[in-house]
Formats: C-alpha cells, sequence, structure tokens
C-alpha cells in the first residue's frame, strides 16, 4: 500500500470512489460516459479509471487506463489463455501496480471531487478474483468508496430475472463489505418503478410472481411450480438485504435521474464513513496486532532456539567442564575463560560459536546443531 493510513488528519474531503459493476452490456460505459460529462458540466471533474482490458474503445478520457500497461491479447496469447483467463491475468498484474495508483490518486485528492472506476463486464472476473479484492480493498481503505451496481432494467422486468440479479448484488455485496447503490439503467426503455415496489413490498413481487404463473410465463418464474416456491421464499429473505441497499433508476442514454444517483452517492459516502471505515480500521488494526503477536513468537522460538544452542555448543568448547547441567551460562562462561585465557570476554558470543564450530571440526555436529549455528550466525552477523 502506499500508505496503511488513509489520509483522514487533513481537514480536506476525500474524494468519493464509485466502482461501476455490471453484467455485459448493462450500460456502464455509457453510464460513465454521462455521469463524467455530468460531472464536467458543473465543473466537478471527476478522476477516470479503466480497469477493462479487453474494452475496445472508451468513449471518454481516462486519467489512467489499464490498457496503458497491460496489453491484454499480448497476455493471452503469451500465457495462452482465453479470453477470461486473459482478463484476470491482465488485472493480476495491474494489481501489482495499485500501490502507484493509491499514491497518484493520494496526491490528486485535494483537486478531484470523485474517482470513477469502470470494471470488466465479465463480473466475476473482477469481483470473485484475488485481484478484483486487492484493488478494492486498496481504494476503500484510502477513499470512501461506493459500488454502483448497473442493472440493464427492461432485462430485469420480470420476477425471475429481478431475483437472480438481485442474488447476484447481493454476493457482490458481501464479497466487497462496501456500501452499495443498485443503478437501474435504461428506464428510457423500461420504467424502474416494478423494482423500487418489489424491494419494498414483498407481497406485491409475490402477487407479480402468481400473475406470472397464472399466465404460465415460463420465463418470468423459470420453468416450473418448484421455482416459483423457490423465489417465494426467497423474497422474503432478501427482504432484509434491500434494507442495506439505495435503488436509483437512471438513463445512462438521456441524463434522467444522474441527480438523484450523485445524492445517493453522498448518503453512502457517510455510510461508509458512519460504518464501513471503523470496521475496516478495527480489522486493519487486529490485522497488525496478529502481525505483531506472530513477529513476538518468531522472536522468542528465535531466542529459545539459541539458549538451547548455547547449551548445546559450551561442552564442545570448553572440553574441561563437566557436563552439569545445573551450570548456568554465566557459569559456563567463566569456566570456559579460564581455558581460553579471557579471549571470549572480548570476542563476544559470535566468534565463541564461530570458534566452536572450528574446534569442534563441524563434521561431528549434527545436521539439526548446524542448521541452528548458520541460524544465530545469520541472526547476529
Ligand atoms: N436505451 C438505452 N440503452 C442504453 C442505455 N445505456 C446503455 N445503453 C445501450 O446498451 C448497450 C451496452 O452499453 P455499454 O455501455 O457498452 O455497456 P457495458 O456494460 O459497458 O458493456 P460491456 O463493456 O460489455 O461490459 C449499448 O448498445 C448502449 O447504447 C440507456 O440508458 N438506455
Amino acid at each position: 500500500m502506499a500508505s496503511t493510513e488513509p489520509p483522514t488528519a487533513t481537514t480536506e474531503k476525500l474524494p468519493a470512489t464509485i466502482v461501476c459493476i455490471g453484467m455485459a452490456g448493462s450500460g456502464k460505459t455509457t453510464f460513465m460516459q454521462r455521469l463524467n460529462a455530468h460531472l464536467h458540466g458543473k465543473k466537478e471533474p471527476p478522476y477516470i479509471i479503466n480497469l477493462d482490458p479487453a474494452v475496445k474503445n472508451v468513449p471518454f478520457d481516462r486519467n489512467i487506463d489499464i490498457r496503458d500497461s497491460v496489453n491484454y491479447r499480448e497476455v493471452m496469447t503469451q500465457y495462452n489463455l482465453g479470453p477470461n483467463g486473459g482478463i484476470m491475468t491482465s488485472l493480476n498484474l495491474f494489481a501489482t501496480k495499485i500501490d502507484q495508483v493509491i499514491g497518484i490518486l493520494e496526491k490528486r485528492a485535494g483537486s478531484i471531487s470523485s474517482v470513477l472506476v469502470d470494471t470488466p463486464g465479465q463480473i466475476e472476473c473482477f469481483v470473485w478474483s484475488a485481484s478484483g479484492a486487492i484493488i478494492t480493498d486498496a481504494l476503500a481503505s484510502t477513499f470512501p468508496t461506493v459500488i454502483a451496481y448497473i442493472i440493464d432494467t427492461p432485462r430485469t422486468a420480470q420476477p425471475a430475472t429481478f431475483m437472480a440479479n438481485m442474488l447476484y448484488a447481493c454476493s457482490i455485496l458481501y464479497k466487497t463489505k462496501l456500501p452499495m447503490i443498485l443503478v437501474f439503467n435504461k428506464t428510457d426503455a423500461q420504467d424502474a418503478s416494478f423494482a423500487k415496489e418489489w424491494m419494498t413490498d414483498f407481497e406485491a413481487f409475490q402477487s407479480a410472481l402468481r400473475a406470472s404463473e397464472n399466465e404460465g410465463d415460463e420465463e418470468a418464474i423459470g420453468g416450473s411450480g418448484y421455482m416459483g416456491s423457490l423465489l417465494n421464499s426467497m423474497s422474503l429473505m432478501l427482504d432484509e438485504f434491500y434494507n442495506h441497499l439505495d435503488l436509483v433508476g437512471v438513463s445512462a442514454m438521456t441524463g434522467a435521474g444522474i441527480e438523484d444517483f450523485l445524492k445517493a452517492v453522498e448518503d453512502k459516502v457517510q455510510e461508509y464513513e458512519r460504518d464501513y471505515k471503523p470496521e475496516m480500521e478495527k480489522a486493519r488494526k487486529r490485522r497488525e496486532e496478529e502481525k505483531r503477536k506472530s513477529k513476538q513468537k518468531e522472536l522468542d522460538r528465535l531466542m529459545k532456539d539459541l539458549e538451547m544452542d548455547k547449551k548445546k555448543e559450551e561442552p564442545a568448547v570448553v572440553s574441561d567442564v563437566e557436563s552439569d547441567e545445573e551450570n548456568g551460562l554465566v557459569e559456563r562462561d567463566e569456566d570456559e575463560e579460564m581455558d581460553k585465557g579471557n579471549q571470549d570476554v572480548e570476542d563476544g558470543l559470535k566468534q565463541r560459536y564461530e570458534r566452536a564450530l572450528k574446534d569442534s571440526g563441524g563434521a561431528q555436529r549434527s545436521k539439526a546443531e548446524e542448521e541452528s549455528l548458520a541460524r544465530y550466525l545469520r541472526a547476529t552477523g
């Protein structure tokens, strides 16, 4: 990480980071283009990052583009990968540079109001990959970060497709653990009021489901009575999950609803500060404490090894010392000093070990002793 501490010490407002995630064709790129134009119009130009290595044309200026540092086609050829493997490997390569990206964003933080991040349409390549997690974690630990889940409204207007999309959103929410806004896009083609109703009133969803069943609409209910009852139960189960989400209807094509979206971002940024940031900081402190403890454990183990090594090595060096296990280290040192003419006092422990190795002809040592000694010399050298 560029810095483990988010730059909260300053009083300036940090730019909200909006990560756009959505299925292929849901309209992420068009939405980002619209948002970009809208923010430019408000004289609040955003900072734009493109994380889709496979996209051919991006219809707006990017500040950082994964394609500048990773050649997706070459990655596919070089590593003999298919399209999804190529995207994942490109993201992996980009994730190695995330510290630099965060460093740049930190420098720009004072002059930008938001950061927009476009992601590949193959959602799982980003959300369920290690690199996706590294990138979102790095962003979220530095800036207030919000997920905008873009949904193709006309293709979600049936109970079954709606539920499938909600489950996907649910999995993203639990995977990223970041505040999420459901962006029902393409409202110029299909109004999103049905979604609002289904999310706030499960009886409305159930009656829509019943209506589809009565009409025998297989696509709407998924094709069987079992599916109908499953959807029914899921609508009850997801009720609690819906409470964590904001829903906005937008049209990336016409620009309708973009201001509502920006208002939702503001609300989610507050939620991030209130709920997510303290949790993340707790998790960070926990990780640091665990790291400190394991370091301490290692150190204790090393010290113990040294103690044991000393005990093992001393008789080989001090030939006339009785093998009296009761004797402490200091006493053995004194005996040794007599034999070696006080040489060791000046030489220090390290030289004594080296000499011990020489005196005892090395080869006589057990492998464990050799390793232990080598460890000691490394640690003290
Ligand atoms: N009617 C309508 N069409 C839209 C809207 N937004 C996007 N589209 C269309 O939906 C299609 C997909 O849009 P994109 O922005 O390329 O979608 P995407 O999610 O970036 O697609 P991938 O790059 O494949 O992930 C295009 O034909 C757009 O013109 C909208 O608000 N209304």
